[in-house]
């Protein structure tokens, strides 16, 4: 890809994972092909599919038009209709004046479909019918309107399920699912995590939030989490920190920032006795549990760092308990805390 076409996404999206760069090449292969192409974006909430699909209109010749995400779960199901392509004045029950739909609006440009697998049955054919046509037809207009709009169709559900059980349409599901980018959660892609947070941190500065930075030691717990949520998870995570620190006046932010999630028992578990990507298995299969790049040594200090992390959260400091949990006595606690520079425990603020 040239030079500029790659300036024009990478301010805004973060990202370094061998996983994450398999999606920014498919926005450079693209960003070469004709923009006419129909993409179909899958991955869970939060993985960044509106991000992706931005990037792809601005990377191609219609950056200069309009770029439209519509949530197709969030308008209700009559009203979809209109807001898609239009209505003429008089064309149903307050319908006072002529409307134009999003797809005229968005001519020469890209729409974003966002939880595509939510719209109706009825609607999903005249979607069709747009993608086979390339025009729309308005609420009670006379005749079609010729649109050019590239359509990119995301969802984070099974469609291919939903095909199955007679749910959404089969043509329709195979006229999408040209170029499909399937985004992965950022529990596969823990690499970025600490570069989400900085670009995070970053960007609430520039909001006017004092600036904050993780300590290796919240980097850590935070590398072990689920992440369920994915990138807006951490996002908001770090946002609600940092106003923690503002109303704790600190900068330096450490596991004992962290909220109590990052501790629960199954948690941990989920963390350790993942099952490995089917990407790592190969490799990682005769260590099983071993993280990429980590020695035994240095695989169990994480695991000691974070069980007594955990039993100090639940105990609120109070080292005696903790002890107590962990099946140690105190005084090898209170030295394992020091050899591994746990931080000292202070309650959260917040959750
Ligand atoms: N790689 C990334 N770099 C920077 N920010 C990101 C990245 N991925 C996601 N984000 C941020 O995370 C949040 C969620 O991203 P986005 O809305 O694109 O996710 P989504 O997959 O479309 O979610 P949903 O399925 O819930 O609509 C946004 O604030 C977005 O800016």
């Amino acid at each position: 890809m040239d030079r500029n076409k790659s300036k024009k996404y990478h301010t805004n999206i973060v990202g370094e994972s061998p996983a994450w760069g398999r999606i920014l090449n498919d926005v450079t292969a693209l960003s070469h092909a004709p923009s006419t192409v129909t993409v179909f974006l899958t991955g869970e909430t939060g993985t960044g599919k509106e991000v992706i699909a931005r990037a792809i209109h601005d990377t191609s010749d219609r950056a200069g038009r309009m770029f439209i995400p519509i949530n197709c779960a969030a308008i209700p199901a009559d009203l979809l209709e209109s807001v898609l392509f239009g209505h003429e004045k008089g064309a149903f029950t307050g319908a006072y004046a002529k409307s134009l739909g999003k797809f005229e609006q968005a001519e020469g440009g890209t729409i974003l479909l966002d939880e595509i697998g939510e719209m109706s049955f009825s609607l999903q054919a005249k979607l069709l019918r747009v993608l086979q046509e390339k025009q729309v037809d308005r609420i009670g207009g006379r005749e079609p309107v010729p649109v050019d709009v590239r359509i990119i169709a995301a969802t984070h559900r099974d469609l291919q399920k939903k095909v199955i059980d007679g749910e959404f349409r089969e043509d329709l599901y195979y006229r999408l699912n040209v170029y499909p980018i399937e985004l992965p959660p950022l529990r596969e892609r823990r690499e970025d995590i600490s570069l989400l947070v900085s670009y995070a941190a970053e960007k609430l500065a520039k909001r006017g939030y004092p600036g904050i930075h993780f300590m290796e030691d919240a980097l850590e717990v935070m590398g072990t989490y689920s992440w369920p949520g994915n990138v807006r998870e951490l996002m908001n995570l770090v946002e609600r920190i940092a106003v923690q620190c503002i109303f704790n006046k600190k900068e330096a932010v450490t596991a004992a920032d962290l909220p109590n999630c990052f501790f629960d028992s199954g948690q941990t578990e989920s963390t350790f006795c993942s099952k490995p990507s089917s990407e790592e298995s190969e490799e990682s299969l005769p260590v099983q549990a071993l993280p990429e790049g980590k020695t035994l040594p240095e695989h169990l200090l994480e695991i000691e760092r974070t069980l007594i992390l955990e039993a100090i959260h639940r105990t609120s400091g109070n080292t005696s308990s903790a002890a107590r949990k962990l099946g140690v006595p105190r005084s090898t606690l209170l030295s394992r805390i020091q050899a591994l520079s746990l931080p000292k425990w202070s309650a959260p603020s917040l959750g």
